[in-house]
């Protein structure tokens, strides 16, 4: 009796842990089966891979977590989420029968637009350049939740985006022989990101546009919106309240290490509200959404994750997202973030880039091209953060910043109050559009900056880089002919001249004389790139000299170039015509 009682002791634990194996193989079994059910809660994180911090306010929002997130906060929340089931299992095959399931999430969105080939299923991102992409697993193709991310449009060797090589071989052929490429983060890398709310208030969408299209890619499931009974905006009929949210990381925090600040960055959020302004009656709404929203993540909820909300009243039809009325509804007033060396405010109104760290490499190879004691014109300036930055490290003598976006020039002063003192040097920001009468902004620079959207240079600041990048003698008697700087009266041409920020106002001595000898291209968007760089070089003005790119948009076929010019001497434009001319003969 004793012997038998051992026995069962010996016994009863392997038994136990084959039955537990037993169990765990009959559900990995089953699983497949309830994978439409489950594709919400994948579907989303799938989408959302490398969005850094915003996707925990998503999260928020939503009861299903973002398991591919690694940051403290996000886990903390993944935790409490049931979503990691699904995405943990790196099964590829069961990639196909999630995606040709168009249920849920997708089938939301599909409904709409039910002719749509799958493939563009693969390629979605909003207009204007908010794309998404998903990480891969050690295994290449899928994600690492075994899926395929709808928001990708490659799939393996994020370090290479597919357009990279063309990029190589356009630079190589025109003599740039230090060509880089800079891969930079290739997962969580997203710093900011705009996402359209759709749906109704049990069904709501909210996300980003296919490509080309108004439908939404939904991220599931969202709570605040659910709860609060948010109506979403509907297009068709320009009815509804929340029309979109953006979100914007910084990831400033001097008081923790360096190497945890990209982790534990804050996020600034802020609501497109389709009202006038705040007495609109459905107001009461969006004050029950944001501290909804600060309750769950702000300073004293678990995650503290938010770093602020804001407001913006747009009842417009258009397409564009914001309006022109801004509130400040909760949390800190001022967002910082560290770019090129300084403090840089970036209200929820600026320009703000999307890959913080990438830009950084960026800022940090464009110093080197830029010599010391420069005159700098930064056109498409936005807040200034490229002018600021060489101000600062470079000892520049003067920098122009010039920006259609009057918004932006409350950042610029917050940013340029942070400037360390007595820089000595002269910095204005300018509110106007860079494409009318550029020469005047050229004038008295030596470098030019532009980094202009996505459409690539106007036609008119193209002309005038050509123009004065003759020779110094022809730029100046163009100048004249061109510009007519001493005698213009058109008092908006005047305001725009006028600085409407200044800084530090030493006066710049026999500057005016100084035409641009280094021209500084930076481009999101490559294919304008390459006609602006043709219609640069045909003139024989401009000279392609060095040439970098650098991963901003992992998994996508974007790319950021940083391309340098140099203004062709006289002497070397007499020798290459001689050239031309004895070959003719
Ligand atoms: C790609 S962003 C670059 C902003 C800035 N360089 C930065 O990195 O923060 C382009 C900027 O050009 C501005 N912009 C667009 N069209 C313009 C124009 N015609 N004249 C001046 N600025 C313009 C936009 O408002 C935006 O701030």
């Amino acid at each position: 009796m004793h012997t038998q009682h051992t026995v069962h002791h010996l016994l009863l634990p392997p038994l136990a842990v084959v039955l537990v194996v037993v169990a765990c193989r009959l559900f990995l079994l089953l699983l497949p089966a309830c994978l439409p059910a489950c594709l919400p809660a994948c579907v989303a994180p799938c989408l959302l891979r490398h969005l850094r911090v915003p996707c925990v306010v998503l999260v928020l929002l939503s009861p299903t977590g973002c398991p591919d997130c690694s940051s403290s906060a996000i886990s903390d929340i993944c935790a409490a989420g049931a979503s990691s089931l699904p995405c943990s299992s790196s099964s590829s095959s069961s990639s196909s029968s999630v995606w040709s399931s168009s249920s849920s999430s997708f089938g939301v969105a599909c409904r709409r637009r039910p002719r749509r080939a799958w493939s563009r299923w693969r390629r979605l991102w909003l207009r204007g350049g908010w794309r998404w992409r998903a990480r891969r697993s050690a295994s290449g193709g899928a994600t690492a939740c075994g899926r395929r991310c709808s928001g990708c449009t490659h799939e393996v060797d994020l370090d290479k985006p597919p357009v990279l090589q063309e990029v190589e071989n356009f630079f190589k052929g025109h003599g740039v022989g230090d060509f880089t490429f800079s891969r930079g983060r290739l997962r969580e890398w997203r710093c900011r990101a705009k996402l359209a709310i759709r749906g109704t208030p049990e069904n709501p969408l909210i996300g980003l546009y296919q490509e080309g299209t108004h439908a939404v890619a939904d991220i599931p499931e969202c709570r605040a919106i659910s709860e609060l009974n948010i109506e979403p905006f509907d297009e068709d009929a320009s009815t509804g309240e929340l029309r979109y949210v953006q979100m914007a990381v910084t990831t400033y925090n001097t008081s923790i290490p360096v190497a945890k600040r990209y982790e534990q960055g804050r996020v600034q959020v802020s609501l497109v509200w389709n009202s006038r302004d705040e007495r609109s009656k459905n107001a009461e709404k969006l004050s029950l959404l944001s501290e909804f929203l600060w309750r769950n993540g702000g300073p004293r909820s678990n995650v503290h994750l938010i770093h602020s909300i804001w407001a913006n009243f747009q009842t417009s039809t258009s397409n564009i997202i914001f309006g022109h009325k801004w509130r400040h509804l909760i949390g800190e007033n001022d967002l910082w973030e560290r770019y090129g060396g300084v403090d840089i405010s970036l209200d929820p109104y600026s320009f703000g880039q999307a890959n913080t760290l990438s830009f950084n490499a960026l800022l940090h190879t464009l110093n080197k091209y830029v010599p010391r004691g420069s005159t700098v014109v930064d056109l498409y300036s936005g807040a200034g953060v490229i002018g600021l930055s060489l101000a600062a490290s470079k000892k520049c003598r003067s920098v122009k910043c010039v920006e259609i976006n009057k918004l932006s020039k409350m950042s610029f002063e917050k940013s340029a109050s942070r400037l360390p003192p007595n820089l000595g040097c002269t910095i204005t920001w300018h509110n106007t559009d860079a494409s009318v009468e550029p020469v005047h902004w050229l004038e008295g620079s030596s470098v030019v900056i532009v980094d202009p959207p996505r459409k690539g240079l106007h036609p008119s600041v193209i002309c005038a880089l050509q123009k004065v990048a003759l020779s110094e003698r022809k730029a100046y008697k163009a100048k004249s002919t061109l510009t007519k700087v001493k005698d213009e009266k058109r008092p908006w041409i005047l305001r725009a001249r006028e600085a409407a920020v200044q800084v530090d106002s030493t006066p710049l001595e026999g500057s005016s004389e100084t035409w641009p000898e280094t021209l500084i291209y930076i481009s999101c968007g490559w294919d304008s790139f390459k006609k602006d760089c043709k219609s640069l070089m045909s003139s024989k003005a401009w000279h392609l000299q060095n040439a970098h790119a650098f991963n901003f948009f992992p998994g996508t076929d974007s790319i950021e170039v940083l391309a340098i010019f140099k203004r062709e001497s006289e002497a070397v434009q007499k020798k290459r015509k001689k050239a031309k001319k004895k070959k003719a003969k």
